[in-house]
């Protein structure tokens, strides 16, 4: 049994997609929907900054994010199963080495995996097309087929990537508040084309997707 959430924090990089999870809501009360900015860093300061005004029992980084091939398609949404610093370590003559390796700390999150089944089948039922995988966050967008074969070969369990879950994640974990990651599909992850980034349909599926979660989780 998933407990029922009273306030929940939603954190979105840019203003488009926080319009996005506001519509899917409509209106509710228990939620907070905050800007945290482009990149990790934004994101774990703005989400501290949101955290220390109000008891929230609940924290969600959600957006548009790119899909691994054969994983994650195009306006399909993923919802973590991990979230993974996956640049934070140190690259050697061997291949890069993650701060576990090196001895600094963790570059992963985890997430309540009965809370993600919920969330996951009550996405299904509307006619999204759901995975769960872990999620990556990166400073840095892919933008060519070896990072993107190299990040698979590192992560074989990852479905997606963005910019912001870990630095959300790191905030919320300081508080001991449970973390969601929910991204909509706007591109592959790989070549950089720009031009088929299809980031308006993936504002739509995360307003469907978020449309389930005061249902689910208040
Ligand atoms: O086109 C660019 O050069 C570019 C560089 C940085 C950010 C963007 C955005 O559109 C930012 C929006 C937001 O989207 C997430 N996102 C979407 N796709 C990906 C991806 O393939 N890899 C990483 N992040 C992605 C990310 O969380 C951004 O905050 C465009």
């Amino acid at each position: 049994m998933v407990k029922k959430y009273k306030r929940i924090l939603i954190m979105t990089a840019v203003e488009v997609e926080r319009e996005a999870v506001l519509v899917g809501l409509e209106a509710n009360n228990s939620f907070e929907v905050a800007i945290a900015g482009v990149g990790p860093a934004s994101a774990a300061a703005r989400t501290a900054s949101q955290l220390a005004t109000e008891d929230y029992d609940l924290v969600i980084s959600a957006g548009i994010g790119g899909g691994f091939a054969g994983k994650a398609p195009l306006e399909s949404i993923v919802v973590a199963k991990e979230i993974i610093a996956a640049d934070l370590g140190a690259e050697t003559g061997e291949g890069f080495s993650s701060v576990e390796e090196l001895g600094f700390g963790s570059s992963k999150i985890a997430v309540d995996s009965r809370l993600v089944e919920k969330v996951t089948k009550a996405m299904e039922g509307t006619e999204l097309s759901v995975n769960n995988g872990s999620i990556l966050t990166l400073s840095t967008v892919t933008g060519t087929l070896e990072t993107a074969l190299q990040l698979q070969a590192r992560f074989p369990d990852a479905a997606a990537e963005a910019m912001e879950g870990f630095g959300v994640a790191t905030a919320a974990k300081d508080r001991e508040i449970p973390i969601l990651e929910i991204r909509a599909i706007s591109n592959p992850i790989g070549p950089r084309d720009r031009e088929a980034w299809r980031i308006k349909e993936a504002l739509q599926s995360l307003r469907k997707a978020c449309s389930v979660l005061p249902e689910v989780l208040t």
